[in-house]
């Protein structure tokens, strides 16, 4: 089986145009095959306030109208696709930028109406693996924008860490995978104030006793709750580092490390 590794990069991180410099520096020089998966929240909040559109998140995801579907297709799968594509280009990466709706990569159902209506929001039903492989096949790296779509012809809106948990854990049928999580802290906080207090590895047991503390809060709730499914579910390595330390996260580790 060959080894592959899945990187998903967040938000604040594609906001600091030297920081994803950066990283896709060092992303294009990572061995062997890879993908990458985009987040990019914190611009579609800006761009869509410019556009007179309000954003609601709840729970970590963002409530998504009909409007708030158009600004973040827009900014999501057109201006930060293209943008990473073209800098990988530039970085002699062959990439290719997907929406889930391109080649049918990432088929997902919109969210049924329960307390909340999330409106345009998807949830994952189907990698096509297969074909996300005959892509590397083709010596290209697919960069997924968090968008997908449904069987009537919907784009969804889905995010970015659950979208790179779901691929990875369909690629891991073919591949030995390992999943890493890129953000702007050096990894998951004992005390989220103090950078030098990476937690080295992170069980479930562990987890739930950070979380009922509040040590670990908000976004990484949802963030860690993705990355632990993944490694249930086949993935055979998860690690949750920063967007600078991603070459030694690769080599010989660096961050959080998760573990069964
Ligand atoms: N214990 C913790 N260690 C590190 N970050 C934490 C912790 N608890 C909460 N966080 C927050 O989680 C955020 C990461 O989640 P999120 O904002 O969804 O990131 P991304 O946009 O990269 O997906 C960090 O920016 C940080 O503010
Ligand atoms: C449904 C939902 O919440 N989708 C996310 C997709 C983007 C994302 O996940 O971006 P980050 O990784 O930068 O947070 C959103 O629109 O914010």
């Amino acid at each position: 089986m060959d080894n592959l590794t899945v990187i998903k990069i967040g938000g604040n991180v594609i906001d600091d145009s030297a920081a994803l410099q950066r990283f896709l520096t060092a992303f294009a020089k990572l061995a062997g095959p890879k993908l990458l998966i985009h987040g990019g929240g914190k611009i579609a909040t800006q761009i869509a306030a410019k556009l007179g559109v309000e954003t609601t998140m709840v729970d970590g995801r963002r409530i998504t109208d009909q409007a708030m579907l158009n600004v973040v297709t827009m900014v999501y799968g057109g201006l930060v696709n293209k943008q990473i594509v073209a800098k990988l280009q530039a970085l002699d990466v062959n990439a290719i930028g997907l929406t889930g709706a391109d080649a049918s990569t990432v088929l997902s159902e919109k969210r049924p109406v329960k307390d909340i209506n999330y409106g345009f929001v998807g949830d994952i039903k189907e990698v096509d693996s297969g074909q996300i492989q005959f892509f590397l096949r083709q010596e290209l790296t697919p960069v997924f924008a968090p968008i997908t779509y449904d069987e009537v012809g919907n784009l969804l809106n889905t995010n970015a860490d659950t979208m790179a948990s779901a691929i990875a854990v369909d690629m891991s049928h073919h591949n030995s995978v390992t999943l890493i999580y890129c953000f702007e802290k050096k990894g998951v906080l004992a005390d989220p104030n103090d950078d030098s207090s990476v937690i080295l590895e992170l069980t479930p047991t562990l987890y739930a006793e950070y979380k009922a503390a509040g040590t670990i809060n908000k976004g990484m709730i949802p963030k860690l709750d993705n990355a632990f499914q993944a490694l249930q579910q086949g993935v055979s390595k998860v690690i949750i580092c920063h967007a600078d330390e991603v070459a030694l996260a690769v080599e010989q580790g660096a961050g959080t490390t998760l573990k069964q």
